[in-house]
């Protein structure tokens, strides 16, 4: 069998117009595993409510960080891509979930090149429904229409990898060598509660009470809160930050549900308000710089900090095309292969 790799991450629009945001925007929150309404429902909050105020206020976001190459997110995606290909001699494909960059597409380039065993990456180290599920299903999907004699395996989420702690580690503690900060806020992507409830395996285990999460449990194979918890406490333990200085909120909450929290922006407003004068903010649910870290962090964020009192706001890059990142991911790469190499 030939091998190849398809990194899939999430996508952004095409250009930061109100108009393709609301494609993408349409696409993206028409997925039931992003939405989780019965159709009626969702087709009814989405298209009757969000698609008609949400694209403009995002285009405008989307403008403030827009490159002239075009979305970071994508354009930074490429970048790693070209670098892990260097590294490795399988082809590498990049597909988007939602956009032009399809998982169809990616699959085909890698089909064309004689590829019948595919291996995965979703660009997320935590598991979310929202994010590695809804790829994975769809994957599959298109496996079954289109390209029923390949075979696809996946990576699954490497939050607690101690190779990937070391990288992250190391990254966030380069970026702050110079940099004054009392406190590391550690901001991961929000999801509604249900969401963590859906995904709970043994259907008991997940009560959202701020303890279940540190009490094993096959559980967390799929729990997204406790998978992002360990990372900033498997990232705290390695950098030897000591218990007060760093805390985990989570941030992008979209519509009147409960989401996980604390909330970044309500965190951010409480420290500067007791008086924290520093801080720093780690983001990483995202392996690319995007949206999320560009504008609602480091732009949005920082102004709130400010607002309120605070001095320095510091945010560290995600890890991006960093060398370490990448060949990293050829390392999995090439363990997979070895793991693979009989069939
Ligand atoms: C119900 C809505 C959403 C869920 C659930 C959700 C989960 C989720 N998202 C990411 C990663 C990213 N999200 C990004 C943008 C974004 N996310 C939502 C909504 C939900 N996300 C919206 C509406 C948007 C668009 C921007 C906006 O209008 O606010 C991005 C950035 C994309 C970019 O182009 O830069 C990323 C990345 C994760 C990891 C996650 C669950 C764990
Ligand atoms: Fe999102
Ligand atoms: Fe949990």
């Amino acid at each position: 069998m030939k091998k190849g790799i398809l990194l899939v991450n999430l996508g952004s629009p095409e250009s930061p117009t109100p108009q393709d945001v609301k494609t993408y925007l349409g696409e993206f929150l028409m997925d039931e595993r992003v939405i989780d309404l019965p159709y009626i429902a969702r087709a009814a909050l989405v298209k009757g409510i969000i698609l008609k105020t949400r694209p403009k206020a995002s285009a405008a976001a989307y403008k403030k960080i827009w490159w002239e190459e075009g979305s970071p997110l994508i354009v930074i995606s490429e970048r790693l891509q070209a670098k892990v290909q260097k590294e490795i001699e399988y082809p590498v494909a990049l597909a988007m979930r939602y956009g032009s960059m399809t998982i169809e597409k990616g699959l085909k380039q890698l089909v064309d090149q004689g590829v019948d065993e595919v291996f995965l990456i979703p660009l997320y180290p935590q598991f979310a429904m929202a994010t590695t599920e809804t790829i994975l299903v769809l994957a599959e999907e298109i496996r079954q229409a289109h390209f029923p004699n390949i075979k696809i395996d996946h990576l699954p989420a490497f939050y607690n990898r101690p190779d990937y702690i070391e990288v992250l580690s190391n990254s966030i503690k380069h970026h702050l060598e110079s940099k004054t900060y009392d406190h590391v806020l550690f901001s991961y992507h929000g999801v509604p509660e249900r969401h963590i409830r859906k995904s709970d395996v043994t259907k008991s285990h997940c009560k959202l009470d701020g303890s279940c999460c540190k009490t094993p449990s096959k559980a967390h194979e799929f729990c997204y809160r406790h998978q992002c918890l360990e990372v900033t406490r498997l990232v705290g333990e390695k950098l030897n930050l000591k218990p007060d200085t760093f805390s985990t909120s989570f941030q992008s909450r979209l519509g009147f549900d409960p989401w996980l929290q604390p909330y970044t922006d309500r965190t951010i407003e409480r420290m500067g308000l007791e008086g924290t004068k520093n801080i720093a903010i780690v983001t990483p649910a995202f392996v690319s710089d995007c949206l999320e870290t560009l504008e609602e962090i480091a732009m949005e964020g920082q102004e709130l900090f400010h607002e309120v009192g605070g001095k320095e706001f510091t945010t560290v890059p995600c890890l991006n095309e960093e060398n370490a990142w990448s060949e990293l991911l050829a390392k999995w790469i090439n363990n997979w292969a070895d793991t693979t190499a009989t069939t």
